[in-house]
């Protein structure tokens, strides 16, 4: 599974790759009016880094990732499933347009599906 999953990081081409993925997601999800209001005010630059490196390594990339804890950051936000899920066909969209296949989409769908919880809180006893 973990061989699958460098593959799959080197066929969305590696660091530049993901890197372009990355930033190619938040432009469409600061293009789409439900999702940008989120993000009024956060320092864009920082938050393309910190999901870089989170997304590398949740596909299995040689990248550590440095920022919060996932649960903590999201929570009290608001983010409901439908913001969640508007915002992982942003990024299908994204690695779409890399050229990756339906096969590699679905596989990183499947990675980002299990943050689902964390994101949404739903997953939190304290709200
Ligand atoms: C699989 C889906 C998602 C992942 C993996 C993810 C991951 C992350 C990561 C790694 C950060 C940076 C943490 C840091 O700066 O230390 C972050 C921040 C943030 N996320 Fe998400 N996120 C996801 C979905 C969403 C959704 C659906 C929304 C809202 C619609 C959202 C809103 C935010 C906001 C507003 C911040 C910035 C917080 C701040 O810097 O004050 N995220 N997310």
């Amino acid at each position: 599974m973990s061989e699958q999953s460098d593959r799959l990081f080197e066929r969305l081409g590696g660091a530049e790759g993901v890197q372009v993925i990355i930033n190619e997601m938040y432009d469409r999800v600061l293009r789409d009016d439900t999702l940008a209001p989120f993000f009024t005010g956060v320092p864009m630059e920082r938050l393309r880094r910190m999901q870089y490196q989170f997304i590398a390594s949740a596909l299995d990339g040689p990248v550590e990732y440095t920022g919060a804890e996932l649960n903590a950051i999201h929570r009290g936000r608001g983010i409901t499933a439908k913001h969640f899920a508007k915002f992982c066909g942003h990024f299908a969209d994204a690695v779409e347009a890399r050229g990756a296949s339906k096969e590699e989409i679905d596989q990183c769908l499947g990675r980002l599906a299990t943050y689902k919880d964390k994101i949404t809180g739903e997953a939190n006893v304290d709200g």
